[in-house]
């Protein structure tokens, strides 16, 4: 279980960019975290990636408090944020996902067996040797999926995965997706009706405030009136 209670975050330019969210994710359950520009959903998935830290409020993770206890979040939290500026220009999809491997503890027959499986995971078997520099902006952002399925984790963030993305490996994303929601924690920032769809529940934010919830297998014809309601 993730939870997430009466988080508050400040920027310095006096933004507030969210304003006392508190919501809850059982294990084994995919959740959308839904809003308009500028709502705030990155800043939550990064505070609930401990890449920033929230003004007040906590998080936990199976009971643990992970802003406190940030090598237990490193560690079973990834997030794939499609932030090009992560990556090495000059090298290629493997020796990226080589480095990155690396970096998550990974070596040896282990590290290369992992990023063969990231690489066939996200359908990047034939370009294995092209230079990131190189590469289309969807299979920049399949690459950045793959780099965060490296880690073994309990709790997968995808933020805005499908944003340019054609409909084979948008497909192939749900296809992931899904399988990592039977048994792990994933939370999928979007704008897109289709990706809402196929979660289990969404959770809605407006102006740094949760405004909504929805469970998606019992509603599914009224996700266009709940993301309409909502904004
Ligand atoms: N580093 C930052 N410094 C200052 N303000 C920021 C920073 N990052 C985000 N903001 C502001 O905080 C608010 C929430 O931004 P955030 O990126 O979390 O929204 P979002 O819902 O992810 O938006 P989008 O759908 O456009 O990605 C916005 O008003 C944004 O301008």
């Amino acid at each position: 279980m993730l939870e997430v209670l009466g988080v508050k975050k400040k920027y310095k330019n006096g933004i507030e960019a969210l304003k006392g969210v508190s919501l809850k994710i059982e294990t084994g359950k995919k959740v959308a975290i839904f809003g308009e520009n500028g709502a705030g959903k990155t800043t939550l998935l990064k505070i609930i990636a401990t890449f920033l830290l929230p003004d007040e409020g906590t998080v936990t993770l199976e009971g643990v408090n992970i802003i406190k206890n940030n090598k237990y979040a490193r560690k079973n939290i990834t997030i794939s944020t499609g932030m090009e500026r992560s990556f090495y220009y000059r090298l290629t999809v493997k020796q990226n996902l080589e480095f990155f491997g690396m970096l998550n503890g990974l070596v040896g027959k282990e590290l290369k067996k992992k990023v063969e499986k990231v690489i066939e995971k996200t359908g990047l078997e034939e370009y294995g040797k092209i230079r990131y520099m190189e590469l289309s902006k969807g299979l920049k952002r399949r690459l950045d999926i793959a780099r965060a399925l490296l880690k073994e984790a309990k709790v997968y963030i995808f933020d805005e995965p499908c944003a340019g993305i054609d409909i084979k490996t948008r497909g192939g994303i749900h296809k992931i997706v899904n399988e990592l929601g039977k048994e792990k924690i994933v939370i999928f920032a979007t704008h897109e009706i289709e990706d809402l769809k196929k979660m289990d529940r969404i959770i809605a934010i407006h102006n740094g405030i949760k405004v909504g919830e929805l469970l998606v297998h019992e509603n599914r014809d009224c996700v266009e009136n709940f993301v309409k309601g909502v904004c």
